[in-house]
């Protein structure tokens, strides 16, 4: 039996096969890809390492979710699903099926070096399990501390880390895309180890209005509404360490008076608070979910690499139930300021302390941009491409604005002449650039 290969998109637009047929061969093929191990398990499915026969054996990792979990209403959905398909409808989707989904329509609209690529979709409705053939990014999660909670990155390694995934970030937004679980657990290095990519769809959010211009129309997927709800932005979907507050909000951690000690002043005419050292707290209105929370989650990864820990979390004291420590971490979010610690990175570079007099030093100018990106208020903090422009992330880039230029992605029809031209600038960061001095273990 041959596999049947339709796609929704024009093939200039995408390259991402769909195929509608399986074919199992002893368990040990997936159609053309040949299973060898598992390499990963997350919620939703396992990630298997399979070369794939078509192509000389290039190896790819199979996402393989079922379309249904145990936990969810089973039958019901599926029911609904089927019949609504009869019926040309859009189809109600369990939620772990709701979940590939939304990775498959996300993955389908990115082509960018630091995105994860999904080559093809393996979707059999005589099946109960999708597969997604997806790049494989051996070089494994970005490792940030070891056995005792240090980090063990330099902050050299820890800027290009974080540059590459600004430019990630960048192209998500520019495309309308929220990730919503930035964390160093979705970012994988490729072979070499000097490029990081993003993974992990599966919460992520769409909405063409977030695109930063208006791209030539793509045929819309007639599942993306029912995919991509805008009440879903409310829920507190992610990693709860890296969660922002408007998330996590909950009324009562709203300021109803000037906080006590910390607070300066209660901004007149503004319903946010200004703190003691400039950045704002939570606004008295739940602000909206926006892509400023990707920034949040980033920040929160970019410290855990500085500092080998979390910025916020829950004190040793607090008790087994594990909603109360949700609690506490979410209240801690939203209502307490972060501290560094005296260094930074493996290389132990002085921070200067959380509030570090202004100067050029290296410390100080990480601080401040943790600081800027932390900001509790989501209009205060900063977006990806003002972060892009900061002068620690553009330190050792031979010409910022060349590199900028370069890097900033248009149209998204435009993505793979974007693609070639941030090949060639990215070269040109890679020949000036240190190789990273120290690489990490697996
Ligand atoms: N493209 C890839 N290349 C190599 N390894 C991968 C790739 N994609 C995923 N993995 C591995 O498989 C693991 C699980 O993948 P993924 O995070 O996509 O699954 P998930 O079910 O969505 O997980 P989660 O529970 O975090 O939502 C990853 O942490 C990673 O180690």
């Amino acid at each position: 039996m041959t596999a049947q290969h339709t796609s929704s998109l024009p093939p200039e637009e995408d390259d991402v096969r769909v195929t509608s047929q399986l074919k199992f061969d002893r368990r040990r093929k997936v159609n053309q890809y040949v299973r060898q191990e598992r390499i990963g398990k997350g919620q939703h499915g396992e990630v298997f390492l399979c070369t794939d026969e078509d192509l000389a054996g290039r190896e790819v990792a199979l996402k393989v979710v079922k379309r249904n979990n145990p936990r969810d209403r089973i039958k019901l959905l599926r029911r609904t699903h089927q019949q609504n398909v009869r019926d040309g409808e859009v189809p109600a989707l369990s939620s772990t099926e709701h979940s590939i989904r939304r990775e498959i329509a996300v993955m389908k609209k990115c082509r960018h070096a630091n995105i994860a690529r999904l080559y093809e979709v393996i979707d059999d409705p005589k099946q109960d399990k999708i597969y997604l053939a997806m790049e494989y990014l051996s070089g494994g999660q970005v490792q940030w501390k070891d056995a005792e909670g240090k980090p063990i990155l330099s902050v050299e390694e820890i800027r290009h880390i974080i540059r590459d995934v600004i430019l990630g970030l960048e192209y998500l937004h520019h495309q309308g895309i929220i990730h919503r679980d930035i964390k160093p657990a979705n970012l994988l290095w490729t072979k070499d180890r000097t490029i990081v990519k993003i993974i992990d769809f599966g919460v992520s959010h769409f909405n063409p209005d977030l695109q930063s211009s208006t791209p030539l129309k793509q045929p819309e997927d007639p599942y993306n509404e029912a995919l991509f709800r805008e009440s879903d932005l409310l829920k507190r979907i992610g990693t709860p360490s890296f969660l922002a507050p408007e998330i996590v909000w909950f009324s009562e951690y709203a300021p109803k008076q000037s906080p006590a000690t910390s607070c300066e002043t209660l901004a007149s005419g503004s319903n946010s608070v200004t703190v003691k050292d400039g950045s704002s707290i939570l606004p008295s209105q739940r602000p909206p979910i926006t892509k400023a929370i990707d920034v949040w989650s980033l920040a929160v990864t970019f410290y855990c690499l500085l500092f080998g820990h979390t910025p916020f979390n829950v004190p040793e004291s607090a008790n087994e139930n594990v909603y109360h420590n949700e609690f506490v971490l979410y209240n801690q979010i939203c209502t307490q300021d972060w501290e560094v610690d005296e260094t930074m990175g493996c290389d132990q570079i002085y921070t200067g302390g959380r509030h570090p007099i202004d100067d050029k030093r290296e410390g100080p100018m990480v601080v401040s941009l943790l600081d800027q990106m932390l900001q509790k208020d989501p209009k205060d903090r900063l977006t990806v491409s003002e972060l892009k422009r900061n002068p620690w992330i553009l330190r050792g880039i031979l010409d910022p604005n060349e590199w900028i230029t370069d890097t900033t992605p248009s149209t998204s029809r435009d993505s793979s002449t974007f693609l070639s031209r941030w090949k060639q600038a990215s070269r040109k960061i890679l020949d000036f650039l240190p190789r990273p001095r120290r690489i990490p273990p697996l």
